[in-house]
């Protein structure tokens, strides 16, 4: 990913190797006393994805709002894009944020199509344009427009909603978005899809985006950097998903992350090349399945499960680059484990 350019591929004036946000000694504590967030030094570059993930009531929340000013921090500096959100406008500060949450707050009473066009609208587009733009939103989420866009949120699924919600963050085009559990009111077959088009989008898009979530599995497979809280707002560990998989900082991590890492791991570690036995001898035919040499070890795992031969194809794009078999999943897995 970029990380020398913002999405909309100016770089900074700030400097491009700057984070895109920047939280140094940041505390909250609410007026009953409630430590919230306790001196949270965090950085996220431009273009990364950030998870905040730990219990409920780790102060998760709390930092993603003190990040658009919903919530004032006791303490600390939080720097976006070079500059202290705290002499920044709140209003203007809003509008190069989007904010997805998990009760997405449609307009009941309006159709999806207007539900979109608000946020063009408020930024003073033209009638025309900010439902041009709405139509386009809703085809990069997946909503065919022809289909959706005349409907009204009760005539559309918990996940067609989450997408209307995404649709409308991006509506501004933001350069950081900020999603609060934005796949959590959904069941796991959904939730699941939801975070693979994300990614996707995500690949084009190029955000710098925090999300927030309670699961440790969204958070290792979404995240470029996964934030682990503990209660009271500690920052537990703050590491790549591999390294937190295979070196959890201490207890709390370790029990968090739980017993599975193992088998998490397979979600972050990619098929390598070194792992395909060759191809000779066997020829396309005889393979029961082929799966892209970009795959995760997870997805080949299933793919190796699926088919009975126990061994399956592996392609750079149309052409076969080897073969995989069970036991070049293991030798992948024991690497990651170094
Ligand atoms: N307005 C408030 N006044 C007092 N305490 C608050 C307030 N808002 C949140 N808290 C407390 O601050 C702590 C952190 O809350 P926060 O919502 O940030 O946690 P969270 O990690 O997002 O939790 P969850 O996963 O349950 O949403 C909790 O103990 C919560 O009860």
């Amino acid at each position: 990913m970029d990380a020398t350019a913002s999405s909309d591929g100016s770089t900074s004036p700030s400097g491009a190797d700057e984070p895109m946000i920047l939280l140094q000694g940041v505390g909250k504590t609410y007026d009953d006393g409630t430590v919230a967030v306790h001196e949270l030094d965090l950085d996220v570059r431009r273009g990364e994805m950030v998870c905040l993930v730990g219990p409920s009531g780790c102060g998760k929340s709390t930092t993603l709002k003190m990040i658009n000013r919903l919530i004032e921090p006791t303490t600390g500096r939080i720097i976006l894009d070079g500059t202290d959100v705290t002499e920044s406008d709140p209003v203007e500060l809003r509008r190069g944020i989007g904010y997805v949450i998990q009760q997405i707050g449609l307009f009941p009473h309006q159709k999806i199509i207007t539900n979109v066009m608000t946020v063009p609208l408020l930024y003073g587009e033209s009638k025309s344009t900010a439902r041009t733009r709405a139509m386009e939103l809703l085809e990069t989420v997946g909503l065919d427009p022809a289909k959706y866009a005349d409907r009204y949120p009760h005539q559309l699924s918990g996940g067609q909603r989450q997408r209307v919600g995404v649709a409308r963050a991006l509506a501004a085009n933001p350069p950081v978005l900020l999603m609060d559990e934005p796949f959590g009111a959904v069941d796991p077959v959904v939730r699941h899809k939801l975070q693979d088009e994300f990614l996707r989008l995500q690949r084009d898009l190029g955000k710098t985006v925090v999300l927030v979530t309670h699961d440790i599995d969204e958070a290792v497979r979404m995240g470029d950097r996964v934030a682990v809280f503990a209660v009271g707002g500690r920052l537990a560990q703050f590491a790549t998903p591999m390294e937190l998989l295979a070196r959890p900082a201490d207890d709390f991590v370790a029990d968090f992350v739980g017993s599975t890492r193992g088998l998490r791991r397979l979600t972050v570690t990619p098929l390598r090349e070194e792992h395909l036995e060759p191809m000779d001898g066997v020829n396309g035919g005889q393979l029961g399945a082929a799966i892209d040499l970009d795959s995760s070890l997870e997805e080949a795992l299933a793919a190796l499960l699926r088919d009975d031969k126990a061994m399956i194809g592996v392609k750079r794009g149309s052409q076969f680059v080897g073969v995989l078999t069970p036991n070049g999943v293991h030798q992948a897995l024991r690497e990651s484990l170094r």
